[in-house]
């Protein structure tokens, strides 16, 4: 026999109603169908309730949605044989509820009883109803057999012994087909009515399976399965085929709504399986949950499931006297118990010096007291420090049998939360080592659930949440490559780019379900916010999401400025900006040893030669031991690529304008042409090859006068025009001579330049095309043949080639 219950999400309207019959109808022999109210009534009911009592006439609204609702299923569902008896028994019942209501109104009183009276019209009007409903079926009152007593501190608890008693006098004693009775109602020993506690539908249909010795219980509800995370906060989740009773267990005592915590006990105690069914998916397989241990396959995740509950306060009680002391837990269990206060969560260190407790927050207060009170002596005499609560945190509990057999799941667990910025508060795990349960702040539950279902569930595939900011060239390019290379990526290197923000200097997109790059310009106009720096940081710093990169594409000073707060708060920098590294030497040592303590990037291999591996190169020669000696570089791209268009017929000035058109030059060009381009990049490959260097310390032999350079960025290109002769006399003498202008950077025996030089054929920066870099690189290991690194060195395409470089090479994929 099976027992099956149907919760609110099934009986709720006359499309889910309509599955339900058709899921009970087909099932041959005997069953038992316990449903719940339909669903959002049992809430519509309290707060009708709170209505009345409040003397606000807008019960009355209320109420007649109650009837509404009611109504319009008994139409859409029951058959018409039975649809005018079913209508009187409901309107009755119904009438029966207006009067409550209007009682509660007129005597201003809705005692805890008159409020169980109210709730308990969900289910009994849902019976009757899904009883008419189906072909064949017998209704049961529950509150004439579901019994409870009174237990600890006031509240009910079911009187099994006589429940079961009574079902077999009350229903098995009867002939039937189907029964149908509605979950969550009891009554007390007085006879007053009573229920099992919010979402209890669940338990009465255990309670029924194992006082039937039913073969399995089914609970139908509106998602698939047993999920491996709550479906509303991860929308990556998936169905769990199989779990045993203990796992179950550790997940639904821990929040996962979709089964009710005590329903597990009876089932468990006879052996009979839940099955966890879709009633608008009948045909997926659903949960099974059983005593058999899953069919371990090689495949299986350590982890099984992951639940939490946002309503968490920590209580800690602390003294060094406490050590070794013995009866100091029991007298804080005691005195909570006698004060009706539950904990979920308890954490001692071996030091024994201090002991915290989890407990709801309504709890706190109490909890507090409590403990103040016991240990009162103690506390005046100064033996122990006062008890403390840590309000508004959250627990999470990450639960699997498998966990048992697997070593570093703790370090794994706690690394991937602590790389997302996510500080663990106190934390506990059984011997049984089923469950690992810890404390965080309340704001990161979101991002801790989603990290850790990343990396634990998905763990073949990563992803990488990425706030593009700047949308000029190098930004424009790497969103184009993101857009061609995403699924690829997905596919073949399960890594997934997931855009969460888009900006402009003006405009910003933020939504952490990613967004289309591909149609960035429509999302920044019609979706749009307007948005400064400041803006964009709090919008980074509020969606709080995993594994976050932030990716400045832009020439801000403004935007440069968030990365210590950004990296501050375990958010990966990438930058083709070079303002940081080039910057204030103590401002780019604090960046990168923020990025180190906080297990963060912060990476800028663009900021040189655009996409050639410059600073990754100089990196691991230092790191593996090497010295960089000298640095000799041409890494302008621009003023390369000037220097090689010039030409009889190209004078300076229109070289100028033709750099800027390919896209060479920074937005404004007069960063290139007055060398602090430069002089910013040789800053940057010598504070990586280790030496403390600021833009002061580089002597500077410019080529265009100071003073052309005042002004605005427009007037700047018809200035150039009056160097225009004097630079084609150069350009000739230098032909004559067989020689080429190169600009170039030297780092040599700790002395800094930059400046216009004119080399030969044998120099190595002789041959250099178009908009190429080089760079030479002597070091201890290639001292007689310095180290060359050659290629394009500016350009939108390879620009963000690299930047997309940096942020393939945080997800550490291969
Ligand atoms: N781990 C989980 N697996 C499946 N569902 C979950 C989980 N955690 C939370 N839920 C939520 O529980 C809901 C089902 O519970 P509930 O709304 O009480 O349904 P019913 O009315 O059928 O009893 C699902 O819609 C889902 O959003
Ligand atoms: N109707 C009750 C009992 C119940 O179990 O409902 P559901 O199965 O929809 O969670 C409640 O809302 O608490």
């Amino acid at each position: 026999m099976k027992v099956l219950k149907f919760g609110g999400t099934s009986v709720g309207t006359v499309n889910s109603l309509t599955n339900v019959k058709r899921i009970v109808e087909e099932i041959p022999g005997r069953k038992v169908v316990v449903v719940s109210a339909l669903g959002g009534i049992t809430d519509l009911l309290i707060a009708t309730a709170r209505l009345a009592v409040a003397d606000d006439i807008a019960y009355l609204d209320s109420y007649a949605r109650i009837v509404e609702r009611h109504i319009a299923v008994i139409d859409g569902v029951v058959p018409e044989s039975r649809r005018d008896a079913t209508l009187a028994m409901v309107k009755m019942m119904l009438d029966e509820l207006g009067n409550i209501f209007k009682g509660v109104m007129l005597l201003h009183d809705l005692s805890p009883r008159a409020l169980d009276i109210i709730v308990s019209y969900g289910e009994r009007l849902s019976s009757v109803i899904v009883s008419n409903a189906i072909k064949g079926a017998t209704h049961f009152d529950s509150r004439t057999f579901i019994r409870t007593k009174e237990g600890p501190h006031g509240a009910n608890v079911l009187d099994s012994e006589l429940t079961n008693r009574l079902i077999e006098e009350k229903v098995c004693a009867y002939e039937w087909d189907t029964a149908v009775m509605g979950g969550f109602l009891a009554t007390d020993a007085k006879g007053e009515v009573t229920n099992l506690g919010r979402g209890g539908s669940d338990y009465t249909a255990a309670i029924m399976a194992a006082a039937l010795d039913a073969d399995i219980l089914e609970i139908w509800t509106d998602v698939d399965g047993f999920m491996t995370a709550d479906p509303r906060v991860i929308d990556t989740a998936y169905v769990i085929d199989e779990l045993t009773y203990t796992e179950a267990m550790e997940l639904c005592n821990f929040g996962a709504k979709v089964i009710y915590p005590p329903t597990i006990y009876p089932v468990y105690h006879k052996n009979i399986p839940i099955l966890v069914k879709n009633t608008f998916n009948p045909s997926a397989p659903g949960t099974r949950i059983s005593n058999e241990p899953p069919h371990r396959k090689p495949s299986d995740k350590a982890i099984k499931g992951i639940s939490s509950i946002n309503d968490t306060c920590l209580v800690t009680i602390t003294s060094l006297c406490m050590v070794g002391v013995i009866g100091v837990n029991s007298r804080i269990f005691n005195a909570l118990t006698a004060k009706g206060v539950s904990v979920f969560l308890v954490s001692q260190a071996a030091s024994e010096n201090n002991t915290t407790i989890a407990v709801r927050n309504a709890d706190a207060d109490l909890a507090v007291r409590t403990l103040r009170e016991e240990f009162a002596t103690e506390l005046a005499t100064g033996m122990f420090n006062d008890v403390v609560a840590e309000r508004d945190l959250a627990t999470v509990a990450v639960v699997g049998e498998n966990m048992k057999h697997t070593t570093g799941l703790a370090g794994k667990l706690f690394n991937t939360v602590g790389r997302n910025g996510i500080n663990v508060i106190a934390c506990a795990q059984g011997a049984s080592e089923t469950n690992i349960s810890f404390v965080i702040e309340r704001k990161s539950l979101r991002k801790a659930l989603n990290v850790i279902h990343d990396s634990f569930f998905l763990s073949e595939c990563q992803v990488l949440n990425l706030f593009l900011i700047g949308v000029g060239n190098v930004g424009r390019s790497l969103m184009q490559q993101i857009s061609k290379q995403q699924e690829k990526l997905l596919r073949e290197k399960n890594l997934r780019i997931n855009v969460v923000g888009i900006a402009s200097s003006k405009r910003g997109v933020f939504n952490r379900d990613g967004l289309d790059v591909a149609d960035w310009r429509r999302l920044l106009d019609e979706e749009g916010i307007d948005v400064t720096p400041d803006i964009i940081r709090r919008e980074v710093l509020n969606m709080n999401i995993f594994n976050s990169v932030f990716v400045d594409c832009t020439a801000s000073a403004d935007v440069a400025a968030l990365y210590k707060d950004l990296l501050s708060h375990n958010v990966n920098v990438v930058a083709a900006n070079k303002i940081a590294a080039s910057g204030d030497y103590d401002v780019y040592k604090e960046l990168k040893e923020t990025a180190r303590r906080k297990d963060v990037k912060y990476l800028f291999e663009t900021n040189v030669g655009a996409g050639l591996p410059i600073i990754n190169t100089i990196n691991s020669l230092i790191n593996s031991g090497d010295k960089i000696l000298k640095i000799e570089a041409v890494v302008s791209g621009t003023l390369n690529y000037i220097f090689n268009v010039l030409a009889a017929d190209v004078p300076l000035s229109r070289a100028v304008v033709m750099a800027k058109e390919a896209g060479y030059t920074e937005p404004d060009p007069r960063i290139d042409l007055s060398g602090k381009d430069v002089i910013r990049k040789l800053v940057i490959l010598a504070r990586e090859a280790g030496y403390e260097v600021s833009q002061e310390d580089v002597e500077k032999n410019l080529f265009i006068p100071e003073e052309m350079l005042a002004g605005e960025a427009d007037e700047f290109i018809s200035k150039v025009a009056s160097l225009d002769e004097e630079f084609e006399k150069m350009r000739g003498d230098a032909e004559a001579a067989h020689r080429h202008f190169r600009f170039v950077a030297s780092f040599d025996n700790g002395h800094l330049s930059v400046g216009l030089r004119s080399v030969d054929s044998d120099h190595p920066f002789y041959n250099l095309a178009g908009s190429n870099n080089v760079i030479l690189l002597t070091t201890d290991r290639y001292m007689e043949y310095p180290m060359v690194i050659k290629g394009y060195g500016a350009g939108a395409e390879v620009t963000a080639a690299g930047v997309f470089a940096d942020i393939i090479s945080i997800a550490n994929i291969r």
